[in-house]
């Protein structure tokens, strides 16, 4: 049964439909044969036996004479009347005891039926025996029966069945074929439907729509289906959108990731990812890997005077020239504001990863041209190598880092190869840098004075202010070994406020002691970055008694190259409230006299690495002379620095140098020396 049922389930619609028109029209035509043949069976049957009982009835009024008078002949004629019926197979008299009187055929088996005294009839299968009963008067005779097979009725059900089985089947076959027909107007749309159905999962197809007929339910469901696939093409659509843009912003998001928005190049993130796997290569195939480190040197200056976009372009075209320097397999990175690294593989011997180091400082040495501005940018660069430095990734950063540190503070636009001492000194500025934060609690620090002379006259016409410091183990600290870590950390600006109170004292007491000379104090970039430094400057100039005029304030050209304008401003505040202010260490960074005529400098001061070689060297003594010729012509003041012989005074003077400043007029000294040297000059003076 379960099979069956199974089968079934199995079918296709259409031929389901073909066993149930199979079925339903077989058994209606079945049926109704069935019917029509049982009808005929029995209205066949109903006529045997009524023609029977009429003969009967004939018979046994006829046979009352001959039973009267016994006379069996007569009742034997009678009876042969029936041979002319043919259902009729035999018939027989009974007389009024039951004993046989006269019969035609076989009578056998009909003697039960003698007795009877009603007309009865007894049908079986094959033959229908009518007992009648022969009377005169309500007086009964005896009794006849008659047999008559049945076989006519089953002759006339074989003719019948003859005819309708092949009507039947033919029916049959119209009935499939015209319900075949009909069939398809249902099963052809639903047949479409599954087509296209199938069509749009096999192709993924989704534009893909079925016909709808016109038949309300298929319709309908067509019509659903469509409008189902509508649905499913708007949202396929809207997740293809959405997938797109995921897909977009995940590869935004992985640019974000790896990549510096910039410059194009990887970030810090992506390049520490590819420096751990050198590393690891390194290590385990021997291979070196070189890092370097690259920082811009004074590119803070052309982003504040210059605007961030050509700081942007600047960085831009420096990425693309570093890269341009390097090999396929070598990796660059933008890690920082503006600064770069490298990574080198197959580095046979170091002299290799310099030859590299060279080539990008070179190409950074290049004036870069942006719109109408030329710049000139430099680079410190820093160098380590895994594994002749170290095999761990954390300590190449390290130091290269600190190579890097060292070629910046040791006058930047260089490359340096990391050394072991190279750690050490920064590990003794890490310590400074600890103790330069007690310092200025702890007082460790002091003021020397070293004099400015008048290059004419010899006078002496004021003094540097210069910074040293005590310490209680290391003894006195160059500024050169602590004013960098100061500015790095920050601490600059309290212990610039304090330099400018405490020389601005020292010069108060020179002039109550009637020593009318200038202070120059140095001062730092950060200091000037300080909000209300102007006013702090007044305000300490006023403590201390003294006029504006009495101090210069010295910066270097570094800090006007990193300057920004809110800087710029405050030097114009500054020269506005009567301070001078001086370009120290002239000649050794990048101004442009075009831009130091922007700036509100009232001197010069010459650095000294051009004063050194002075007056033998031909190189420095022309651009000594191109100084002091400029400084003229945007009327400045000139200060020599450095001075150590008299012939380089000669030449200063010579070649129009008003000031001077240098071990051989005096070495910086502390307060009480200098002022002695003050009294003991004008006490020369006087005689
Ligand atoms: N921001 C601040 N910077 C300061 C302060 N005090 C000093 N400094 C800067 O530190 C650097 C080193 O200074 P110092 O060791 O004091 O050296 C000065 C002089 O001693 C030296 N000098 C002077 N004359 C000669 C000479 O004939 N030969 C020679 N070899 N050296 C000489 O020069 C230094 C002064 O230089 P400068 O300031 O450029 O005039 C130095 O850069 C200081 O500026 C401070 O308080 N704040």
């Amino acid at each position: 049964m379960n099979s069956w049922v199974e089968w079934i389930n199995r079918q296709t619609l259409a031929n389901k439909f073909k066993w149930a028109n199979l079925v339903t029209s077989g058994s209606v035509i079945l049926a109704s044969t069935l019917f029509l043949v049982s009808i005929q069976v029995y209205f066949f049957t109903i006529s045997v036996v009524a023609q029977t009982q009429a003969s009967a009835t004939v018979v046994s009024e006829n046979l009352s004479a001959a039973l009267v008078f016994d006379d069996r002949a007569a009742a034997g004629d009678i009876l042969a009347a029936l041979r002319a019926l043919p259902d009729v197979q035999s018939a027989a008299a009974f007389d009024r005891q039951g004993r046989l009187f006269a019969s035609i055929g076989a009578p056998a088996g009909m003697a039960p039926f003698g007795m009877r005294s009603r007309p009865d009839y007894v049908l079986s299968l094959h033959e229908v025996v009518i007992v009648h009963p022969v009377q005169v008067r309500q007086q009964r005779l005896g009794t006849v029966v008659v047999r008559s097979s049945l076989s006519s009725v089953y002759h006339q059900l074989a003719l019948y069945l003859g005819l309708a089985i092949p009507v039947m089947f033919a029916l049959m076959a119209v009935a499939h074929l015209v319900l075949s027909r009909l069939q398809r107007f249902v099963t052809d749309p639903i047949n479409e439907l599954s087509k296209a159905s199938e069509q749009v999962s096999r192709l993924g197809d989704y534009s893909i729509r079925a016909r709808v007929p016109a038949s309300e339910d298929v319709g309908a469901l067509a019509l659903t289906f469509n409008n189902m696939l509508d649905r499913i093409e708007k949202r396929e659509r809207e997740l293809e959108s959405e997938i797109a843009e995921r897909r977009r912003v995940e590869a935004r998001l992985d640019r974000l990731a790896h990549f510096d928005p910039v410059t194009h190049l990887h970030n810090r993130h992506f390049f520490n990812e590819r420096l751990e796997a050198a590393v690891l290569r390194s290590r385990e195939q021997n291979r070196r890997a070189v890092l370097m480190f690259i920082d811009l040197d004074n590119f803070k200056a052309v982003n504040d005077t210059l605007g961030h976009d050509v700081g942007d372009d600047l960085l831009r075209l420096v990425a693309r020239q570093l890269a341009a320097e390097l090999r396929h397999e070598d990796m660059i990175a933008r890690i920082g504001g503006d600064e770069f690294a490298i990574l080198l593989e197959h580095v046979h011997d170091v002299d290799m990863a310099l030859a590299v180091a060279a080539k990008c400082l070179a190409t950074l040495a290049r004036p870069i041209l942006i719109g109408s501005h030329d710049i000139r940018i430099g680079a410190s660069i820093g160098i380590s190598m895994c594994p002749d430095d170290t095999r761990d990734m954390h300590t190449l950063l390290k130091y290269a880092d600190t190579a890097m540190y060292y070629a910046k503070n040791n006058g930047k636009n260089a490359y340096r190869l990391f050394t072991p001492d190279m750690q050490d000194d920064a590990e003794k500025r890490f310590v400074l840098d600890n103790n330069l934060r007690r310092a200025l609690e702890r007082n460790e620090f002091l003021l020397h004075y070293q004099p400015q002379v008048d290059l004419h006259s010899g006078a002496i016409i004021g003094a540097e202010a210069l910074i040293r410091w005590r310490h209680p183990e290391l003894g006195l600290i160059s500024p050169a070994d602590f004013i960098p870590l100061a500015e790095e950390s920050g601490l600059i600006v309290p212990i610039g406020a304090w330099v400018l109170r405490e020389a601005c004292r020292e010069l108060g007491r020179w002039h109550a002691a009637g020593h009318p000379v200038r202070m120059a104090i140095n001062l730092s970039g950060r200091q000037l970055q300080e909000p209300g430094m102007v006013a702090s400057v007044l305000s300490i100039l006023d403590e201390a008694g003294i006029e504006a005029q009495a101090i210069v304030l010295e910066l270097t050209e570094s800090m006007l190259m990193d300057a920004s304008s809110a800087t710029i401003e405050c030097l114009h505040l500054l020269k506005r409230a009567g301070i001078e202010l001086a370009l120290d260490d002239f000649g050794t960074g990048y101004s442009s006299m075009s831009y130091l005529k922007t700036l509100p400098i009232g001197s010069l001061k010459i650095d000294r690495s051009f004063v050194r070689d002075l007056p033998g060297d031909a190189e420095d003594a022309a651009i000594t002379k191109a100084i002091i010729a400029m400084a003229r012509s945007l009327r400045m003041n000139v200060v020599a620095e450095g001075i150590e012989t008299e012939e380089q005074g000669r030449f200063l003077r010579e070649n129009g140098c008003d000031k001077a400043q240098g071990y051989f007029y005096g070495r910086p000294l502390p307060g009480v020396q200098m002022r002695q040297l003050l009294d003991q000059a004008r006490s020369a003076s006087v005689v």
